[in-house]
């Protein structure tokens, strides 16, 4: 196993130091026959670990594979990645988190852990075999049927009841779906003005309040995902001063991007929960750094040419996001690396209770980690990415930052800004 040098590389933005990688993990010594890496102007970090990922296999192998969004992940300086369960078919037992998990390894780009899904087919109808996903090779912990709400308050309980048993969690889409059918943006002045028909924020707000409320009676965990609004931030912040065990993610694009954008009728920017408004950003971005949200999590949701390319109405709703979360969350956060570190890093590891990532950048922990070059500034061009779907809301955009390099174990995925395999 080949043993690298960085030499001259800033941790977090601070001491400037050389950093050896040797068998895997981070050393203090360098062998003499160690490949050097001139990491001036660099900062490492943690590799980063997203929560919350598509990665369409099986099922919709054209729009992403494990082996592609692996790609695309290690190219944006993650290390492990959870992928969502709306797949085809559905994540729902042993078997099909067991392919997922499996497929991860053989691609050996990034940890990718299986979420189980929380109903069968994600209907919402009856239980999902929780136990039997658990008790995989997958050792699945996280169940969710995104892309839908677990919205019978009574499967919802049940499914916090059984999680409990292993400390498991569960991870809400929230959104009454009584109040947002027919829904195509956020409800609001924009969507009153484009004559769309409107997804209020009450639909995501009362749900997490149900939720906060299942969760504290039964004693269980509840991750929220994508919050989007300001008012779910006030039902997160009361919870959690209760001492509710809830943790919450923000996407990347819902600490950049409005409502406004829809005005445009570019389905790029149809998303679930939708863009919503400039408030709601500021309120996102204050409780993201305040820690009332946990994390960042992409909800990376790649769609076939097809799928997107289409009037407004037919698009189906998702951005791609692995390989433009951190220059995103940069140019958003700004240079407060031990935050960022934070926030994509350590905290989503610890939630998950994913050992090996998320450490520390310490002599003997395992070299998990990227460097990032600060001053580099990119135009996103959907076609350079390494994903298989192009759905970028950034294309043209200038972003800060470039994942020069990560690694996994102590082998590199990417370097030079190309992945290795
Ligand atoms: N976040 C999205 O806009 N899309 C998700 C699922 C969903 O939440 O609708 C997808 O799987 O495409």
């Amino acid at each position: 196993m080949t043993s690298y040098l960085l030499r001259g590389v800033s941790l977090l933005g601070a001491e400037l130091r050389d950093v050896a990688i040797v068998d895997g993990r981070i050393s203090d010594n360098a062998p003499a026959d160690a490949e050097i890496i001139d990491a001036a102007g660099l900062v490492a970090l943690p590799g980063l670990v997203d929560l919350h990922t598509h990665l369409r296999e099986p099922g919709r192998e054209d729009a992403e594979t494990v082996e592609t969004g692996s790609r695309s992940a290690a190219l944006g300086g993650y290390t492990a990645v959870f992928a969502m369960a709306n797949t085809s078919p559905v994540a729902d037992t042993a078997g099909v988190v067991e392919q997922v998990w499996r497929l991860g390894r053989e691609a050996g780009l990034v940890d990718v852990q299986p979420i189980g899904a929380v109903t069968v087919g994600l209907a919402g109808k009856q239980l999902a075999e929780l136990g039997a996903m658990a008790t995989s090779a997958a050792n699945v912990r996280i169940f969710s049927d995104d892309g839908h709400c677990v919205a019978d308050p009574r499967l919802m309980r049940r499914a916090l009841e059984y999680v409990k048993a292993f400390d498991g969690i569960i991870a809400q889409h929230a959104e009454e779906p009584r109040l947002t059918e027919g829904a195509q943006m956020h409800e609001g002045e924009v969507s009153t003005r484009l004559g769309l028909t409107g997804w209020p924020a009450v639909a995501e707000e009362a749900i997490i309040a149900r939720d906060v409320l299942l969760a504290e009676h039964v004693g269980s965990r509840l991750h929220v995902c994508h919050v989007s609004t300001a008012g779910s931030v006030e039902v997160l912040r009361q919870a959690k001063a209760r001492g509710v065990r809830v943790t919450a993610e923000v996407t990347p694009h819902h600490l950049l991007l409005t409502d406004e954008l829809a005005a445009s009728y570019d389905p790029v920017y149809k998303v679930n929960p939708p863009l919503r408004t400039a408030s709601d950003v500021e309120a996102l971005r204050a409780a993201l750094v305040e820690g009332v949200i946990d994390i960042v999590a992409t909800d990376h949701a790649p769609h076939a040419v097809e799928d997107k390319e289409c009037e407004w109405a037919y698009a189906r709703p998702g951005m791609v996001g692995l390989e433009t979360a951190l220059p995103v969350v940069l140019s958003v956060l700004g240079e407060r690396w031990d935050l960022i570190a934070e926030r994509m890093s350590r905290t989503p590891a610890r939630i998950a209770g994913l050992t090996g990532h998320g450490t520390d950048l310490a002599v003997g922990e395992p070299a998990n980690l990227t460097l990032v070059d600060p001053s580099a500034r990119r135009v996103v061009d959907p076609s350079e990415l390494a994903s298989r779907s192009r759905n970028t809301p950034y294309a043209g955009t200038t972003l800060p930052g470039r994942i020069v390099a990560t690694f996994l174990r102590g082998e590199p995925t990417v370097l030079d800004g190309k992945a290795v395999k």
